[in-house]
Order: structure tokens, then C-alpha cells, then sequence
């Protein structure tokens, strides 16, 4: 018998990201738990972010003890020097269509053994149209939360009910009523930044809101969430969408799984796509028990030198410690910094361009975390029990911040507001005022975070019945 015609032994799923740091680095902890449980892994990179995470990480020693599991890469069709960062970060949607897909299509065709699954990011369509169109069985995972892609699926429902567009500022406090589940406490402003646009023909908004219909189609889908974070919302999803796996928190999960087979929990090196400054980790041991704010805006967001000077004078301003991720790309306008700044972030700061975040937020140091509110830090904060104050960028991220604030009561939401009096005025709450209230619910999500990895919780059983779900897909399989 050739090697074509053998039966593999094990299947082979694919997954295939979103180029981007918060998508890589969720599917990679997926991947990994996919190999973990013994299952054959091909991890699909851009060329891009795999030369990046190659450099920066030591992805190729972890993934070593893996014999199972191997790393590809494809073009995401831009040119290197774009910068893939703020608002162009969009236009990789149209190259992936028009470059990657075509390139995809031929290596899933060519690809040996062949793939028995393929988990596609729920985001990134075109996967779920070549696997269609090969025949190749796909699960899809969506990075963000359930409640973001429930927002997403209900925009066709809020503009035929003429909740959108949103009709200018002062509009931005109305009610929505057409997300269900959502009704007592989401404001336009809380819509994914998608939303916002006065033209419901945008190209982004569409884009958006067809693949989430495809994410409740689909034959399955991967939420990187727990049911007792969003059981509520869950359900009214289960209704278009009955296979829903709710894995999450991923980063949970995968340590709590290794610990399992290591017999002790370790904090997994972050999986980034910049050089990560350990320093910090040094500079938060010398500092107080609860007393850092550590400051992240996440992997794509770019802020302008007005917005960056409100930020750092309302943190030297509040006299309260502060950690900052300053990424080398954070802040494109160059220019002086005020001697008070300097001064301030010297004798209560620290800056770096990248951190191991999960590990920062672990640390006894920090007292909490001002955040963007992608939902990757929003779980790890959860996670860690520490509470946020949230200052959303764009995209799903408007809505986590209501949702961290309203509905799970762990922090502030700062949202559509760039003040350095606002900020000093948070932090100090954060900090000291509204501590006690913030820290009692902190510790209680956490904690309901920690049963849903560990045996019989959850997460654990339901991805448990997912592997089970790509096992029973070996399309060749004689084990
Ligand atoms: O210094 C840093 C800063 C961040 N991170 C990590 O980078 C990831 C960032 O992910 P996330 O918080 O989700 O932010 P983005 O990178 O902005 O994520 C994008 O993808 C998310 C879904 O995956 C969406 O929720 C966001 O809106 C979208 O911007 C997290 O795992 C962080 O731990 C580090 O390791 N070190
Ligand atoms: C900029 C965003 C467009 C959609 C992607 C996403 C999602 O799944 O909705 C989350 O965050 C971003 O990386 C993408």
C-alpha cells in the first residue's frame, strides 16, 4: 500500500487564524491542547507572524515534544511593510480573499495526510468556502465573546428595525432592544464600533455581519468562553446554533491541562508576535502588594499623541503605580515628552514594549489593569481576578467593556472619553474608592473561571466531546 492509500492512525485537523496576536495566540493554545490529547496538528501561520513568532518566541522548542504537530505557512497577500496595525488593519480581509484564498484551496488539496477537520477562524470566511467547496468537514472558532458575535448576528434585525444607524452623538445613549438578552443594558454606544458607521452599507459592517450569519450556520462552533460567564446569551445562541463548545478560558484550560500531565501549573511563554521585556516582572517584585495599574492597549490599536498624553498624564497625575506595554508601533506621531511625564514615570512607572501579560497579571503587584478590552486580556484579567477599567478601541471591544462594567461588575468603562482628570479619577477608584466592590466580584468570576477548566467543569467536557466529535471524523482512521 502507497503512502497515500494508509490509513492515518490519528486525524488531522488544521487550524487556520486570523493573522492577527490575540487570534494566533487563543488558536495556538487550541492547537495545543488538540496535541496534547494526541490528535495529528497542522497549525496554519501567515508567513508574516510566523517569521515574528519564530524570532520572538520559542514556539519551535515547545512544540518539539509534539511529534504530531507541525507548523505551515501562507502569504497573507499584504506587502511587508504594511503595517497591519489600526485602522488598515481591515485591509487584510480583502487580500486574504483575493491572495491567500486561492493559495489555501491548492494546499489543502495537496496537503499529506490529508485533513480530516479544519478549524477555520470564525472571523475569516474564506476558510469556511474552501473547506465547502473540498468537502473537508470544518469546525469554526470565533476569538471573541459569545455576546459580541450575538451582537454581530442581530445587525440585519436592528437596521430593519430602524435601531440603525445611530442618528449622531446625542443619540448614543438610546436603548437597543433588538439583541435579545441584551435589552436592559445596551446603548448604541456599546455596539461594536462596526455600528457606528451612518452608512449601513459600509464595507466593513457588511463584511462582519455575513460572517457571523455563517458562524450560527455552521455545522459547529469554538467559543473561547465559559457558561458561567455567558450562559445567558449562550442560549439564545443555541437556538440558531445548537453545537456550540464552549472551551474557554483557553489559557486556563491549556495550563490547568498541562499541569495535569506535568504535575505542576506553569505559566506557558506568552505567544507574541514582539520581543518580550521580562524586566518588568523584576520592577513589579519591588513593588507593594495591589498598588500597580498595568496599562495595555492590545495588538492593533494605534493612538494619536493627544489621546497617549491625556492616558500618561491622568496615570502620573493619580500618584498611583503604573506598568504601560508601549508597543515600538503604539504611537506613530513622534515628538517631546513633557519633563513632569518623564519625571512622574520614573519615580511611579515602567514602560516596556511588550510584556508576558499573563504572567504580569498574576503577579501580587498589580491592583488592576486599564485595557482596551480585546477579549483575550479581558479573560486573563477575569482569570487573574483582576478588576478593569475599560477604554475601548474598536470592534467587539465596545461591547466586552459594558459587559465588564454592567453586567459582571468588574471594573469601569472609560468609553468614548479621553480625559486626564477621568483617568486619575478611575485609576484612583480602581485603586483605592471603589476597590472592595470591584475585587469581591473579581475574585468570585474567577473563581467560577478555575471550576469550568478543571475535570468535570465545563470547558473540560466539552472539549472533551470535541475532540471526541473530530475524532469520529478520521476519515481514514483505523484507531
Ligand atoms: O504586552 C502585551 C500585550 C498583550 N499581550 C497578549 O496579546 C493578546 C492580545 O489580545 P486581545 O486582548 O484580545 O487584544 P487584540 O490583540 O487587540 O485582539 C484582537 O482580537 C481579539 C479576539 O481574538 C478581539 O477581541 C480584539 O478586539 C482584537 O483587537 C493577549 O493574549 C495578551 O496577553 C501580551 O502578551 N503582551
Ligand atoms: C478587526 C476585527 C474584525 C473582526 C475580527 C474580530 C472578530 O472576530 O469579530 C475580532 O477582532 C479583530 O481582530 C477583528
Amino acid at each position: 500500500m502507497d503512502q497515500e492509500q494508509q490509513p492515518q492512525a490519528y486525524p488531522h485537523v488544521l487550524l487556520f487564524p486570523l493573522p492577527a496576536q490575540g487570534h494566533v495566540n487563543s488558536m495556538l493554545k487550541l492547537a495545543e491542547l488538540f496535541a496534547l490529547a494526541g490528535l495529528e496538528v497542522t497549525f496554519l501561520n501567515s508567513d508574516h507572524n510566523h517569521e515574528r513568532l519564530v524570532r520572538h518566541t520559542d514556539v519551535g522548542f515547545r512544540f518539539a515534544k509534539y511529534p504530531r504537530f507541525k507548523f505551515e505557512t501562507i502569504p497573507d497577500g499584504l506587502r511587508e511593510d504594511h503595517p497591519r496595525l489600526g485602522v488598515s488593519f481591515m485591509e487584510l480581509f480583502e487580500s486574504m480573499e483575493l491572495r491567500t484564498k486561492p493559495i489555501l484551496r491548492e494546499m489543502l488539496v495537496k496537503i499529506n495526510p490529508p485533513v480530516d477537520c479544519i478549524i477555520g477562524d470564525g472571523a475569516l470566511g474564506l476558510v469556511l468556502d474552501v473547506a465547502d467547496e473540498l468537502g473537508i468537514p470544518i469546525f469554526q472558532f470565533r476569538t471573541i465573546s459569545a455576546s459580541g458575535i450575538w451582537a454581530y448576528f442581530a445587525i440585519p434585525d436592528m437596521i430593519e428595525a430602524g435601531e440603525l444607524p445611530i442618528r449622531g452623538n446625542e443619540d448614543m445613549d438610546r436603548l437597543i432592544t433588538r439583541v435579545p438578552g441584551m435589552e436592559t443594558f445596551l446603548r448604541c454606544r456599546d455596539l461594536p464600533s462596526f455600528c457606528r458607521d451612518s452608512d449601513m452599507t459600509d464595507s466593513n459592517l457588511q463584511l462582519i455581519a455575513k460572517e457571523t450569519r455563517k458562524n450560527l450556520s455552521a455545522p459547529g462552533l469554538i467559543l473561547n468562553t465559559f457558561e458561567d460567564l455567558e450562559g445567558a446569551i449562550l442560549s439564545h445562541m443555541r437556538s440558531k446554533c445548537p453545537k456550540i463548545y464552549t472551551v474557554g478560558p483557553l489559557h486556563l484550560h491549556l495550563n490547568t491541562r498541562l499541569a495535569e500531565t506535568n504535575g505542576t501549573m506553569v505559566h506557558q511563554s506568552p505567544n507574541s508576535l514582539w520581543e518580550v521585556d521580562r524586566s518588568c516582572l523584576s520592577w513589579l517584585d519591588e513593588q507593594p502588594k495591589e498598588s500597580v495599574v498595568y496599562v495595555s492597549f492590545g495588538s492593533i490599536a494605534v493612538l494619536s499623541r493627544e489621546q497617549i498624553m491625556e492616558f500618561w498624564f491622568g496615570l502620573v497625575n493619580s500618584r498611583k503605580r503604573f506598568l504601560w506595554v508601549f508597543r515600538p508601533d503604539f504611537m506613530p506621531e513622534k515628538g517631546s515628552i513633557p519633563a513632569e511625564l518623564v519625571e512622574g514615570t520614573k519615580q511611579r512607572g515602567y514602560m516596556v514594549g511588550w510584556a508576558p501579560q499573563e504572567e504580569v497579571l498574576a503577579h501580587c503587584a498589580i491592583g488592576g489593569f486599564l485595557t482596551h478590552s480585546g477579549w483575550n486580556s479581558t479573560l486573563e484579567s477575569l482569570v487573574a481576578g483582576v478588576p478593569m477599567i475599560c477604554w475601548p478601541y474598536f470592534a467587539d471591544q465596545q461591547l466586552n467593556s459594558r459587559f465588564v462594567s454592567e453586567v459582571w461588575k468588574l471594573g469601569l468603562d472609560m468609553k468614548d472619553v479621553c480625559d486626564r482628570r477621568v483617568v486619575e479619577k478611575m485609576v484612583n477608584d480602581l485603586i483605592v474608592d471603589k476597590r472592595e466592590e470591584f475585587v469581591k466580584s473579581s475574585a468570585e468570576i474567577a473563581k467560577l473561571a478555575k471550576a469550568c477548566v478543571n475535570v468535570g467543569g465545563s470547558s473540560y467536557c466539552n472539549l472533551d466531546r470535541l475532540i471526541e466529535d473530530i475524532r469520529s471524523m478520521n476519515r481514514n482512521c483505523s484507531k
